[in-house]
């Protein structure tokens, strides 16, 4: 026997399974048919493609039984061999499990909905058996293989034959040896309910051998008799008619591709006809997938031709940002052998896929109208998505506009820009709006004075998207979106006597672009503030603080050199008027340079030399008490 280690983070996951799914111990069942599922869809595939495959003799099947001290669960599907049996039970493919397990909290309750939506596999099992073995032969290979294991770290593998293995042929049979925790499931009635429950709809039949007791006319026990009967329906759940379909058969069979341990937020289920025939079955979440912001995340929906499996691994059977929906596409047109690489040029693919967008959209914007509380509970998980829909879109880019939501300075909660525009004052030019990254720095930012003032509403932007996104709008139904934080939204605001007043202070501004140099793009009169004495905004042609941080971040920033802010001041205020009369040029120097970089700090900016700008404060300070 060979011995190998658990990749570390199988060895977390298995602790944390143990700990956090307790109450759902049952899903090991689910999660063990669902592999099997797999496998046989895989196999089936092969033989109707792969000519090596076609004269397989194949009648797929999955069999329940038991033993002595446990439950054996077997399929005859595609198998592994010794390398796959290392690699899919010994590690974790999924990328980002090492910052999933970062996330988890060690509070029971919120761990065990992450693991639910990061899925847990083949491990649950662990949850209830104190040691397993994997016997398995892979279609096309003589050589049969042991995978054993107590999933405390390390696990064996070696070859075997095909006594040892309990079957000829290709397939994986998987023995459970119970524990305490696992014994109430090793009875008839117990894994009935459970397959019916959750694996009722998988498309292959599941069969239950066990004993059944026999008894005389007397009634009196004679002895047992070995029965095998199918304990599911076996229909794909998908093409039986609405109709026939209750809620809980939906919620259930999600929870099966899913892999999730709660019900889905809701589904869409569309039966086509016509020139096109095909079925699609849509679920959302009610939580995002773990990995919905990872390059390589996994997608959620598998394509099957007439109810055969042919991908669940194709990012593109809808657009990415539509990357957290879970469920199925079944086609009647397309060939079976399609191949994955022309699937996308494929016509039929192509229409099914416009249909499906429309589809979703519609029934989004179906719920945004009709029932705000799901509404809300999806734009929570998913608005962010959406928002990516803007610029990748573009042919849905109208009706992705009427989804999103964001926070305003006038309602509580989220806000579409229909309702915006409704609220818009009579004289008012544009959709105003702030972004940057913390929402309470936004919220208390100078530049919000005068709108506040002036009774107009602004949308607080403080997603790490919208900055990317939102300048690409352009416009909604004709009116404009302004970012607040950019020169010419001032142009917006200024009235006749503005005029005036920019007349009068310019000799303060003269003094303070003197005094600032090189530091700062320009210096103007603010129309926006209102108590506060100065405030920075970003000329309309460069890129934005955190644009700028973002595409540090990315390396992105070569070239782009130093960009500096325009700083407006409030001719209105105190210290700004006081200028007017000063001629000492220290003093005018430090005013200055404090009226800058106050309006930095408040901004979130980070300050070049913090320690000159503590002097100057104290210089001022100091003057302001002797
Ligand atoms: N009965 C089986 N037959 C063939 N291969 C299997 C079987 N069970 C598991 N495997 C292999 O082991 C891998 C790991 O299984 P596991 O249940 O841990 O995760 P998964 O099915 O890939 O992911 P998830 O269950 O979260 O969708 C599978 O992807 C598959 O390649």
């Amino acid at each position: 026997m060979a011995k190998h280690s658990f990749q570390t983070e199988v060895g977390q996951l298995l602790q944390l399974i143990t700990h956090s799914l307790y109450s759902h111990k049952e899903i090991f069942i689910r999660e063990l048919v669902s592999n099997s599922s797999d496998a046989l869809d895989k196999l089936k595939y092969l033989t109707l493609t792969d000519d090596q495959f076609k004269e397989l003799s194949f009648e797929p099947r999955i069999d329940i039984s038991f033993t002595d001290d446990g439950i054996t669960i077997q399929d005859n599907g595609i198998g592994m061999n010794e390398a796959d049996l290392t690699e899919h039970l010994g590690t974790i493919a999924k990328s980002g499990t090492k910052a999933f397990l970062g996330q988890l909290t060690g509070d029971t309750k919120k761990d065990s909905n992450l693991i639910g939506q990061f899925g847990v596999g083949f491990y649950s099992a662990f949850m209830v058996a104190d040691t397993i073995d994997v016997f398995s032969r892979r279609a096309g290979e003589d050589q049969a293989y042991q995978w054993s294991s107590d999933g405390k770290g390390e696990f064996e593998t070696a070859p075997v034959s095909s006594e040892q293995a309990g079957f000829e042929g290709q397939g994986t049979r998987i023995i459970l040896h119970i524990n305490e925790e696992g014994k109430e499931y090793a009875n008839r009635w117990q894994i009935e309910q459970v397959v019916k429950k959750y694996s009722n709809h998988i498309a292959f039949p599941i069969f239950l051998h066990y004993d059944e007791k026999q008894y005389d006319d007397k009634g009196k026990e004679k002895g047992t008799e070995a029965k095998v009967s199918q304990i599911n329906s076996a229909n794909a759940l998908w093409k039986r008619p609405k109709s026939e379909l209750a809620e809980s058969d939906y919620h259930e069979f999600y929870k099966t591709i899913g892999h999730d341990t709660e019900d889905p937020l809701f589904y869409l289920h569309t039966q086509a006809e016509g020139t096109l025939e095909y079925t699609t079955l849509f679920y959302v979440p009610k939580k995002a997938p773990f990995d919905l912001f990872h390059a390589d995340y996994k997608p959620g929906v598998k394509l099957y031709v007439k109810r055969v499996f042919i991908t669940d691994d194709d990012k593109e059977l809808l657009p990415s940002y539509l990357r957290f929906v879970r469920g199925v596409i079944d086609s009647e047109d397309l060939p079976l052998n399609v191949s994955r690489e022309i699937l996308q040029q494929n016509r039929v693919m192509v229409n099914i896929r416009n249909a499906s967008v429309k589809k979703l959209l519609g029934e989004f914007t179906r719920i945004a109208l009709e029932d705000k509380e799901t509404y809300k509970s999806f734009i929570d998980e998913f608005n962010r998505p959406l928002k990516e829909g803007l610029y990748s879109d573009y042919a849905n880019k109208e009706q992705l506009l009427e989804l999103v939501r964001f926070k305003s300075t006038k309602e509580e909660g989220w806000v579409s820009l229909e309702e915006y525009k409704s609220r818009m004052l009579p004289d008012q030019k544009a959709i105003y709006y702030i972004t940057g990254e913390k929402e309470h720095v936004l919220r208390n930012s100078p530049l919000l004075e005068a709108y506040k003032k002036k009774d107009i509403e602004v949308l607080i932007m403080d997603d790490e998207i919208d900055e990317i996104v939102v300048p690409g709008i352009g416009t909604y139904k004709e009116v404009e979106l302004k970012a607040v934080n950019r020169s010419d939204a001032g142009e917006d605001l200024k009235e006749k006597k503005d005029k005036k007043k920019e007349k009068e202070t310019q000799p303060v501004v003269e003094k303070i672009k003197k005094a600032l140099g090189d530091r700062i793009k320009d210096v103007r009169v603010s129309v926006r503030l209102a108590d506060s004495p100065s405030c920075i905004v970003m000329d309309e042609s460069d890129p934005s603080f955190q644009m700028q941080a973002m595409l540090k971040a990315m390396g992105q920033n070569a070239g782009l050199g130093e960009v500096k802010p325009i700083l407006e001041v409030n001719p209105d205020h105190a210290i700004v008027q006081s200028l007017k009369s000063v001629e000492d040029e220290q003093r005018i120097a430090d005013l200055s340079f404090l009226l800058f970089e106050q309006a930095m700090l408040i901004e979130g900016a980070e300050l070049k030399d913090p320690a000159e700008f503590v002097k100057r404060l104290n210089r001022v300070l100091e003057r302001s008490i002797s």
